[in-house]
């Protein structure tokens, strides 16, 4: 059986054009920033194989130039969704570099069949090897499963691009036009279907798991202020009470009220009080030390369990609390809070129950202050 380069070809410039509209499609256009930055590879990609499909027909330099703009940027895109799917990933700059090396290469050095191929194929190792890079680093969030199998595919991609690029630099002779049924163009239009196909597959995955990531977020966040909700609190707080208990650490707990909340939301409007109870979230989550749980307990009521905590740790607290919020630009509402310290047999509840009272006769007193449970 021989294969014919040319029917490879086309179909592969099919695939990769149903790709590109069956994504946005299936997908949608209001879809998170990662998924988008895919799509676009996808289109990317589309767009710079037809461009390298017809150029020679046009005999046109510059098409082949755009073509090779649009491959490259492609792969930036793709790096782009990599690096909010894994979070934080190394080598921007030089996949920056590579996407706009690549294609100006390419461009001035046209004439000279062996540098343009040399060129571009070395490029585009590189940039394939940087994708490699960044899904091999670690990601303790996402799954190694589709990494693995989008590395697969990205690497035997950047071995047989790497292979043409020194067939087409230093053996010019014996490796002829890439549309040439030659076995390192069979192979290279072969691996690509399967890689395409693959790595498109893997990449859903991706946006499936940021997608259940989100969700989880947003299931233990409070919309408005973005801290813990009561629920996710109440979980993440019996595991750090327990914890405390076996190993007879202090921890402490505050709940805090703002004044007088009723007055914002009466006065200034129900956008007011909104606005004070995010300025007085940023306020908790910036004074809270790492390891502290900071939540909203419900309406304008605010709880914080800290660890490694005793007494003189929670006033300390709602000083630098109470600091920081009198430095607000825009003025900030007074609060009102309760200190309770762990017992040896407490459970959540109790430690609750103690600070809820603490937190009552601070609004007793005269609010405005901490008091600290008996
Ligand atoms: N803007 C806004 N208001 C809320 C929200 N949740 C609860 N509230 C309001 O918060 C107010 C709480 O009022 P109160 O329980 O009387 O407390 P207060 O006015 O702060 O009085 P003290 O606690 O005694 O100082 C109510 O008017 C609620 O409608 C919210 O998410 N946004």
């Amino acid at each position: 059986m021989t294969l014919d380069i040319q029917t490879i070809l086309v179909v592969l410039l099919a695939n990769v054009i149903g790709t590109a509209v069956a994504l946005p499609v299936l997908m949608g256009w209001r879809v998170s920033r990662a998924a988008r930055a895919f799509q676009g590879a996808a289109v990317a990609q589309a767009v710079g194989w037809t461009a390298f499909l017809v150029a020679p027909r046009i005999g046109d330099r510059w098409v082949s130039t755009l073509s090779m703009a649009c491959l490259a940027a492609s792969f930036v895109l793709l790096w782009t969704a990599l690096d909010t799917w894994l979070g934080k990933r190394r080598g921007h700059r030089l996949m920056l570099a590579l996407a706009v090396a690549v294609p100006a290469g390419y461009g001035l050095g046209f004439a000279s069949y062996p540098f343009r191929v040399g060129w571009s194929n070395a490029g585009f190792a590189l940039q394939l090897a940087l994708l490699c890079f960044a899904l091999a680093s670690p990601a303790p969030h996402a799954s190694r499963r589709w990494r693995g199998l989008v590395l697969l595919c990205l690497l035997a991609l950047a071995v047989v691009t790497l292979w043409r690029g020194v067939l087409g630099a230093f053996f010019t002779e014996a490796y002829p036009f890439y549309r040439a049924t030659h076995p390192v163009n069979v192979a290279a239009a072969l691996l690509y279907h399967v890689a395409l196909a693959l790595s498109t597959i893997g990449f859903l995955v991706a946006w499936r798991e940021e997608a259940e990531r989100e969700l989880r977020v947003q299931a233990s966040t409070d919309g408005l202020t973005g801290l813990l909700n009561r629920q996710a609190f109440a979980g993440r707080a019996g595991d750090v009470i327990a914890a405390a208990q076996r190993y007879r650490e202090p921890l402490a707990l505050l709940m805090i009220d703002i004044d007088h909340f009723k007055r914002i939301n009466d006065t200034r409007g129900h956008a007011a009080g909104d606005e004070a109870l995010r300025t007085v979230a940023r306020a908790l989550k910036a004074s809270a030390r790492r390891g502290d749980l900071v939540s909203r307990h419900g309406g304008e009521e605010f709880c914080v369990l800290m660890t490694h905590a005793g007494m003189a740790e929670a006033a300390a607290f709602d000083r630098r609390l109470r600091e920081r919020l009198a430095r607000e630009p825009d003025g900030a509402p007074g609060l009102s809070a309760g200190a309770a310290t762990l017992l040896p047999d407490d459970t959540l509840d109790q430690l609750v129950h103690r600070a809820d009272q603490a937190l009552y006769r601070a609004k007793a007193e005269g609010r405005g202050r901490l008091v600290h449970a008996a």
